[in-house]
């Protein structure tokens, strides 16, 4: 828990420090207010006492609950403000280490932890740099303090209150005894709610279709009802806490004062007055007292749950990305678009199997490499080395001629254009999500953008659409259709200038002729760069120069269409169930 505070800031830590003076200001006035009520008390029971010395105490009273409201205010300002700033910069810090992540990290976390981490998980940290500035410190110097002042004022008063101290302490441990870990178990369950309430939202249109909303909402429920009920267990396990330290304080109020008859009852007449004014302001500290242990309370509703959500952000922030970058910028020197695998073997991380076996091809500067192969056969996996989504378990994969792992991420990205399997759009224009991203060269001009969405043969619809090149799009492209989609996410990659382009899988949305018409443009007008293309259909790899063909991880064929077709079984299968006869023999 303390660990999060480490980043606080030195500025937020001299605003703290600041606020710890007007709470001592503010407990020294509140604990002034008794004093100040027992000289009226005593100026009242003095006879011939002036009215105007009883109307000067009152005004320092009033004085020092004026003054107490101030500091209490002043307090609250700085808590607010350091507790924002706080906030701000953990949700910016948490933001960039996710941003770093690896595939990896990002699958360990699951995409909705790492939002309620960011979100939900900040703000209860939040609250308690609030809530905490003003109780955890003002609590215990309140309690010491008031004990001090009573110390000495009278045994059995201070034994009622040690008794009603000791009570409080008893009820606050057995709560806490069984709301504590019900407060820990929260987090997780939001973390739960939150996933399925994602899950729900993005596949709403196959929970329509399928009629699956009662099972989805079964699932809600259930999810929901948890989370519930453990917030039920711990609001009323504190609704009970609340009245039994009402009980304590008017109980302990009622003890002073019975106890004070029975003492005022066997005193001296002289000393009745003294011990009548002793009693009022002891009631009035032992009432503080009492306070200050409320306080402890309210802390340690806030602080169970903070501290998980203290250790769930600082279990992201201190996760290492697994997939650090290298140092060179440049490939070896004379080479460019050139990519090489090397015996590379890949299993994911936990999982027992490999899902590639010694993978070995290269292609050079300008030629197309397809790769083919049945659904799981790791073609996706393969082409995901490159881009070093994850990296290679054995083996080497190289670009230029350098291990992909001895790359800056920059240089590596810079080189590449990625096309992934499933199209991603950000909300945005058409042009802003062309011209994505940076690639070390000056911001795409209109004209490269409109080349781009050209290549990519989305000319006829980008200028349908009302703005042209600046028509929306929504968050996740939905305001345009999956071949569309498609087609903008091709576009970005030749907007890129890359090296090496990786389409994955990235023709599937598109109808024969425009994917045959898209891969001529590409080929005409990006001449020189190499290509690496995963695809199901044979006619859009036929051309390719090499086609490697994959069957459960293992490379079962290299060659071109007309070779594989005589070697390759595999190959033979895929072709013969795609193609005509004629087709097969041309
Ligand atoms: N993140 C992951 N964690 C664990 N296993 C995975 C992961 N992603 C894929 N796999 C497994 O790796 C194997 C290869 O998957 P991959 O996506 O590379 O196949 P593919 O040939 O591209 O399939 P498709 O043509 O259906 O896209 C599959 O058996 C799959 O279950």
């Amino acid at each position: 828990m303390l660990k999060i505070f480490k980043y606080f800031r030195s500025n937020e830590w001299i605003q703290a420090a600041v606020s710890l003076v007007f709470i001592v200001t503010q407990v020294w006035l509140d604990l002034k207010l008794p004093d100040y009520m027992a000289d009226i008390t005593r100026l009242v029971q003095t006879p011939g006492s002036a009215m105007s010395d009883i109307w000067e105490q009152g005004g320092y009273m009033l004085l020092c609950a004026l003054g107490s409201v101030v500091s209490a205010v002043i307090v609250g300002f700085f808590a607010a403000r350091i507790a924002a700033s706080f906030a701000q910069r953990l949700r910016s810090m948490l933001f960039a280490k996710v941003d770093s992540f690896s595939m990896e990290e990002i699958n360990r976390f699951s995409t909705s932890s790492l939002i309620t981490r960011s979100t939900n998980d900040i703000t209860q940290l939040q609250i308690l740099v609030t809530m905490g500035l003003q109780l955890i410190v003002k609590a215990p110097i309140m309690a010491v303090w008031a004990i001090m002042k009573i110390a000495g004022k009278g045994f059995e008063w201070s034994m009622a209150t040690g008794a009603a101290v000791l009570i409080l302490i008893v009820m606050i441990a057995c709560i806490m005894a069984f709301v504590i870990p019900k407060f820990k178990k929260m987090q997780t369950l939001t973390d739960n709610l939150n996933q399925v309430t994602r899950e729900n939202l993005t596949g709403l249109r196959v929970v329509r279709a399928y009629n699956a909303e009662s099972y989805q909402e079964e699932k809600f429920e259930q999810a929901n009802e948890e989370l519930t009920g453990t917030q039920l267990f711990t609001s009323r396990s504190m609704s009970a806490m609340m009245p039994v330290m009402s009980m304590v304080m008017s109980g302990l109020s009622l003890a002073i004062y019975w106890i004070g008859a029975y003492l005022i009852d066997g005193a001296q007449a002289l000393d009745k007055l003294t011990i009548f004014s002793n009693m009022v302001v002891f009631s009035s500290y032992a009432v503080q007292v009492i306070m200050s242990f409320m306080m402890l309370v309210m802390m340690f509703i806030l602080m169970p749950r903070a501290s998980v959500s203290a250790k769930r952000i600082n279990e992201v922030l201190d996760t290492e990305p697994t997939i650090t970058d290298g140092s060179l910028t440049e490939g070896q020197p004379g080479l460019v678009g050139e990519v090489e695998f090397k015996h590379v073997s890949f299993k994911y991380p936990d999982a027992e199997e490999y899902v590639l076996q010694d993978v070995s091809f290269s292609v050079k500067h300008g030629e197309t490499i397809a790769f083919i192969g049945s659904t799981g056969s790791g073609k996706s996996t393969l082409i995901n080395l490159v881009p070093r989504f994850f990296d290679a378990t054995e083996g080497e994969v190289l670009i230029d001629g350098v291990n992909v792992k001895n790359y800056k991420g920059e240089a590596l990205y810079n080189k590449i254009g990625y096309v992934p399997q499933k199209s991603v759009l950000f909300r945005g224009s058409v042009s802003s999500n062309v011209a994505y991203g940076e690639n070390g060269k000056e911001p795409a001009p209109a004209e490269q953008i409109e080349k781009a969405v050209a290549i990519a043969q989305g000319t006829e619809f980008v200028e349908a659409m009302e703005d042209g090149y600046y028509a929306e799009i929504s968050q996740g492209g939905t305001n345009v259709s999956g071949g569309q989609k498609q087609r903008l996410a091709i576009a970005r990659a030749v907007c890129r200038n890359p090296e090496i382009y990786i389409f994955d899988d990235s023709f599937s949305a598109l109808d024969y002729k425009t994917d045959r018409v898209l891969r001529n443009a590409l080929k005409k007008e990006t001449a020189g760069v190499t290509s690496m293309i995963v695809a199901q259909r044979i006619g859009t790899i036929m051309d390719a120069d090499q086609i490697v063909v994959l069957d459960e991880g293992k490379m079962v064929g290299k060659g071109t269409h007309k070779e594989l077709l005589e070697t390759c079984r595999i190959y033979k299968e895929i072709a013969t169930s795609q193609l005509s006869e004629e087709e097969l023999a041309s």
